[in-house]
């Protein structure tokens, strides 16, 4: 697999992207990213009341990560970005800011092509029973359970021709990891 300077680590809430992206960028000395950190106040107050966010929400967020990813590739720094980016729309815009959100019909077309993230996308996959077991465990965090099973609907798991390798969340932690160590050789 080609080397690439930033790595996605993607899927529904309790699947395990902050635990796994934070041992990943400590094993691999490349920075962390919690996209759950750069959520506003209005997103987080809305999930906190068990409402799903929606694109509207999401949007602005996404092009806030792709801008702090693209500053940091373009300036040499590896990262490692946790987010649940549950839609191809997201990734898209991960990777290449607003330009990755579908024009409008009535928009004229784009000179020149957008300055993209090169990333591979790690999706942790896992069944609804055995990740809601681990939400249902979790303490201190706002994201409440219930919101599991809209997490799972809005999800559009990753497909070719995007980069991204899958793993299912049943493995220990050491097994996922020397995974993904495997597949950036
Ligand atoms: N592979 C795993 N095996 C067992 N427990 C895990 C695994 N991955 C994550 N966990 C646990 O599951 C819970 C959810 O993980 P977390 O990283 O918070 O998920 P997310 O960031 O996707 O919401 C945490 O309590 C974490 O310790
Ligand atoms: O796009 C979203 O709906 C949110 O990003 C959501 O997917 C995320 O899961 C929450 O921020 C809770 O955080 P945890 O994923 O850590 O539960």
């Amino acid at each position: 697999m080609a080397a690439v300077p930033a790595l996605l680590v993607m899927g529904v809430s309790g699947s395990g992207k902050s635990t796994v992206g934070a041992l990943l960028a400590s094993e691999l000395g490349w920075k962390f990213y919690d996209a759950d950190d750069y959520h506003p106040e209005e997103n987080r107050v809305k999930m906190g009341k068990g409402i799903p966010l929606d694109d509207q929400d999401r949007i602005p967020w996404l092009c806030t990560l792709h801008d702090i990813l693209l500053r940091d590739v373009t300036s040499g720094q590896y990262v490692v970005l946790a987010c649940s980016a549950l839609k191809k729309v997201y990734r898209d815009i991960l990777i290449r800011g607003k330009d990755g959100v579908p024009p409008k019909s009535d928009a004229p077309g784009k000179e020149g092509k957008p300055a993209e993230v090169q990333l591979l996308v790690v999706y942790l996959s896992g069944s609804f029973e055995v990740i809601f077991g681990r939400l249902l465990k979790r303490k201190g965090h706002f994201m409440p359970s219930e919101l599991l099973q809209s997490q799972f609907n809005t999800l559009e798991p990753p497909s070719d021709p995007e980069n991204f390798i899958q793993i299912n969340v049943d493995k220990s932690l050491p097994e996922i990891i020397a995974i993904i160590m495997e597949a950036l050789k």
